[in-house]
């Protein structure tokens, strides 16, 4: 009876992967993974194999009895290892012994034979066996095969190059121990026979101060220019002779030779001119007997000797001030105080020229050598907490505000002392201004809590097996959901808008009397995020392949996903039912992804399935719990629960419907949660698939959860806390820190109504800046959201720009209206509708809210418009609202909604829009529109009428119905 790998590795109490090398080895091919099944024929092949291997195994252990240099055993090698004088002589000895071989390579490569920790034990006796000889060939080890044979002898012990003595110990001459220690003839190479220094080299054997050496030593004949460096080890070495450090530049404390500074003032100047000598004949006196104040004047050295700042009487000062104002010598003074590397005076504490400049140029200098420099010392290594203001930078690192301001403009950021710092501006001030800065993040409460929790560790005994959780991962419309829904026995896909899938799935299932959970993802390009996320949460990754198209660009990015994740992948090879299809075409492109199928003997398990007829759905569960029973997947249960949130929405009347999947511990009702920027306590928590409450969840389960105050973010993480304040407090910080990040710029005022006319008149051409499309977006899920973004991203060109001013899940509201309105935006609802308020607001005000239920419809929408293609030949009229006050059930004609026209009228032959708990549901033609028992044409607003919808039956009390006409409408534009 066939038996799969795993199975019988358990048998023989080998591990799975090692049994499949064996398979290998014993000549059982086609088996490249653990999930392979062996016929009785291979495992008694198998069976032979190993015992084959134990016999050998047997067999040298009665030569390691008889040599005393056994292979292994480090007798030999203890001896050399023992004493590393010992395995320096050795060395030495073969050196001198055989000094001709230069040219051999280097001695790193002895080190770089480590030994495989797979060897197959079987292996040694036949390696070890080989001619102990050898290891004077092997200092040429390119050379031949047999080279390179001692080398693997090499490979047993774990501690490298000392007890490769003993692994190789020449066994054919055992009683010459200076020639054992041949796998060290690399040594051989090292310069130790040149000279002494050979401890040296050996302890530094790999290092790059020892190839240095050895590069010296190489060069024994050849001259080379001799490099000054620092020694590797400055024991051994002879102290370098001590150089008198450079006596102290006398010039640096006495100050240049200074001719008399004489100045002239205006009036002497003036005077001069006419004739008058004796201004300037008073001037000249005065300054000779002026004493020598001037800054590098004799005073003031004498002065800084004493240790003090050297400092002017009032009455000198103001002398000076009278002497000096206006006149033409005062140039080089003031030339100075503009010269640009003033600052560094500055920042170096010793001039203060920037400041008499600003306070002491109009108002006398005087006044500024008096007081004290206040500037703060510069400092080399900060240390510095961020984010910070600019004030706190500055103060921190005692770099003059000016300056950093100055650099800051030059970056072309205008800035100001209470600007925020990031990291990165920190980083590029930093290092323009030569600081040492070691920036930290602020220490949170995040930081405290969170930390603590993701890292804490489970004790063993805690740990229990859960249910795999297996994601569905795949390109668009290869039967992902639909292969779910077989499995499941249910039927999403029917329901899906668009024939695709748009949000992301997640359902614990009992499969033989097993639970597993079970993750479908949406394949269309635009859910990158929602396909990262699905495999970030997953443990198995099922890649589905519809059989007919093969690898498609999304099933590359799901491989790539499910790799980066590091999970197993199973493919599905679905549509296998169709006629015609080629697997093996399927499978060759899986090759090229590095996923060889186990059939071809790879390790990649390939189930052929049809979710239309059934076939394969066992094996491909039966696979997957094999998976699962291979990789042990287990949890701690009596934790307090973390995991992740899939998806999160607002719904009208519920809340904050979240989607979270348990990962670690037991989520119970009641319990604090904090997940991204939203926190609360859980209020009720209901299964995914039967939406049964659940009191708890363990483990790997799915939930569908309320309590939170605002939808999270799909892909946060979810922990619980044990006090709310703390939750809320870290919500906060982190909703605070998104809102920093998001902060979007100055909105140009384009319209989405106004863009193509602007492109129309080719008024883009003129525009030396992009034209921004300014877009507001609202939807039902958060991965709708990231999904619409990355779309639209896509649109960019050279003349376009489309900018998204907010994002958030939910209906449309005032606030959305307000802004959109203030920047010329257009709102973008995906799945959602504005409520009352905001369509007033949005009609009074002319904002475009535009609707999409799919997100292709969307984006291929905006792409046309942005080239100027979109020609809105049809164009939806908003007729009227009405609100379903009952439910009439008649037989034979089905759901009649008996309504209350709240807005605009109902008008026979519209189309209706069901919209439930903020969401639109359906979209469906008017049947029948009824007053009584009258069919009528219209009822307009304030009346009740009946209304029968065309293939619904299901309106509920309290639906919202939209009418609406589809236009046909003139090209303007042309
Ligand atoms: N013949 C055949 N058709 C299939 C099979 N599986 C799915 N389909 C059809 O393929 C289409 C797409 O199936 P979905 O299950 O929606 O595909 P999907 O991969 O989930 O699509 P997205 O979720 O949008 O990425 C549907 O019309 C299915 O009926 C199959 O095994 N055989």
């Amino acid at each position: 009876m066939p038996v799969r790998i795993y199975a019988l590795a358990k048998d023989l109490k080998l591990d799975s992967k090692e049994l499949v090398e064996i398979c290998k080895k014993a000549g059982v091919t086609g088996k490249g993974s653990a999930l392979a099944s062996l016929d009785d024929d291979e495992v008694q092949r198998v069976e032979k194999y190993l015992e084959a291997g134990k016999q050998k195994k047997a067999a040298p252990a009665v030569s390691v009895a008889k040599g005393a240099s056994a292979p292994i055993a480090p007798v030999r090698g203890g001896d050399v290892i023992s004493d590393r004088g010992t395995a320096n002589r050795v060395i030495g000895r073969r050196t001198t012994g055989a000094p001709s071989e230069p040219a051999a390579e280097p001695p790193q490569s002895a080190q770089a034979d480590a030994p495989p920790a797979t060897k197959p034990v079987e292996d040694l006796p036949a390696e070890t066996a080989k001619p102990a000889e050898q290891p004077v060939a092997e200092t040429t080890p390119a050379k031949t095969p047999a080279a390179s044979e001692p080398a693997a002898t090499s490979k047993a012990p774990p501690a490298t190059p000392k007890e490769k003595p003993a692994a190789s110990a020449p066994k054919a001459k055992p009683q010459q121990p200076e020639m054992s220690p041949g796998p060290l003839s690399p040594m051989r190479r090292d310069p130790v026979g040149h000279g002494g220094g050979g401890k040296i080299r050996v302890i530094g054997r790999g290092s790059r101060s020892s190839q240095s050496s050895r590069g010296e030593g190489d060069s024994g004949g050849a001259p080379r220019a001799p490099k000054r460096r620092e020694p590797s080890i400055k024991i051994n070495l002879a102290a370098l002779p001590e150089a008198k450090p450079p006596a102290p530049k006398k010039s640096g404390s006495e100050p240049p030779a200074q001719q008399p500074e004489v100045r002239f003032t205006k009036d002497a100047i003036a005077g001069h001119k006419q004739g008058d000598a004796a201004g300037i004949d008073k001037v000249v006196s005065d300054e000779k007997k002026k004493p020598a104040t001037r800054p590098g004047g004799l005073t003031e050295f004498a002065e800084k000797a004493k240790g003090r700042s050297p400092r002017v009487s009032e009455a000198d000062e103001a002398a000076e001030k009278k002497r000096n104002a206006g006149m033409a010598g005062a140039r080089p003074d003031r030339n100075r105080s503009r010269r640009p590397n003033n600052r560094r005076d500055l920042m170096e504490g010793g001039g203060g020229d920037f400041g008499r400049r600003r306070g002491g140029g109009r108002h006398g200098g005087g006044r500024r050598r008096k007081g004290v420099n206040t500037a703060a010392p510069r400092k080399e290594a900060v240390s510095l907490e961020l984010p910070c203001s600019m004030r706190d930078f500055c103060e921190a690192t005692g770099v003059p505000v000016a300056q950093v301001l100055r650099f800051m403009m030059g970056m072309g950021v205008m800035a100001n002392i209470n600007a925020t710092i990031d990291q990165q501006t920190a980083e590029l001030i930093a290092a323009d201004m030569d600081l040492t800065i070691d920036l930290k993040a602020h220490e949170t409460l995040e930081d405290e809590l969170i930390t603590s929790l993701e890292e804490a560790e489970d004790e063993e005994a805690d740990l229990v097996t859960r249910a795999p959780i297996v994601t569905f991962l795949g390109h668009v419309d290869h039967g992902k959901t639909s292969l779910l829904d077989a499995l499941i026995g249910i039927n999403v896909v029917k329901g899906e808008a668009g024939g695709i899938t748009q949000h992301i799935r997640a359902y614990t299932v009992e499969k033989d009397g097993r639970a597993v959970t079970f993750v479908d993802t949406p394949g269309h390009e635009a859910f990158t995020e929602m396909r990262a996320r699905g495999a970030n949460v997953t443990d198995i990754a099922v890649l589905v392949v519809a059989a007919d198209d093969g690898i498609m660009p999304q099933t590359e990015e799901a491989i790539s996903h499910a790799k980066a994740a590091g999970v197993p992948i199973v493919v599905a090879l679905n549509k296998s039912d169709l006629e015609g299809v080629d697997p093996m075409r399927a499978m060759t492109q899986m090759t090229e992804h590095q996923l060889t199928p186990s059939e071809w003997g790879g390790d990649t398990e390939v189930v052929r399935t049809s979710a239309t007829t059934g076939m394969g759905l066992d094996e491909l569960l039966e696979t997957l719990l094999t998976v699962a029973d291979l990789h042990e997947y287990r949890a701690n249960p009596s934790r307090k629960a973390l995991g992740v949130c899939l998806e999160a929405e607002q719904q009208g009347d519920r809340g904050v419907i979240a989607k979270l999947v348990v990962q670690n511990g037991t989520l119970r009702v009641g319990d604090i949660l904090v997940c991204g920027s939203s926190h609360g306590r859980v209020r009720a928590m209901t299964d995914t698939l039967t939406n049964a409450p659940l009191q708890e969840a363990g483990p790997s389960t799915p939930v569908n959860l309320t309590g939170l105050d605002i939808p999270p973010g799909a892909g946060d993480r979810f922990h619980v806390l044990s006090d709310i304040t703390q939750a809320r407090e870290i919500a906060a910080s982190r909703e605070h820190g998104s809102r920093t990040e998001s902060l979007s710029g100055v909105t140009t005022k384009v319209s989405f109504e106004t863009f193509q006319e602007l492109l129309e008149q080719g008024r883009l051409g003129e525009q030396q800046e992009k034209t921004k499309l300014n877009v507001i977006i609202r939807s039902d899920v958060r991965g709708s959201l990231e999904a619409i973004d990355k779309e639209l991203t896509k649109l960019e060109n050279p003349e376009v720009e489309v900018r998204v001013l907010q994002r958030s899940v939910g209906g449309v509201t005032l606030a959305d209206v307000t802004l959109a309105s203030a920047s010329d935006a257009v709102i973008l609802a995906f799945n959602v509708i504005p409520d009352d308020a905001a369509r007033s607001l949005a009609d009074e005000r002319g904002v475009e809210i535009r609707r999409y239920d799919v997100i292709y419809k969307l984006t291929d929408e905006i792409r046309l418009m942005i080239e100027g293609r979109l020609r809105p030949e049809k164009r939806n009229v908003e007729l009227g609202r009405a609100l379903v006050k009952q439910i009439f059930q008649i037989s034979r004609i089905g759901t009649i909604a008996g309504c209350y026209v709240a807005q605009g009228s109902i008008q026979r032959g519209c189309r209706i829009r069901v919209n439930r708990d903020g969401r639109t549901i359906g979209d469906y033609p008017l049947d029948a529109l009824r007053r009584g028992k009258e069919d009528i044409k219209e009822v307009p607003r304030g009346m009740e009428c009946g209304i029968k919808l065309s293939g619904y039956n299901d309106v509920k009390q309290d639906d919202v119905l939209e009418a609406y006409k589809i236009e046909e409408v003139a090209r303007t534009l042309d």
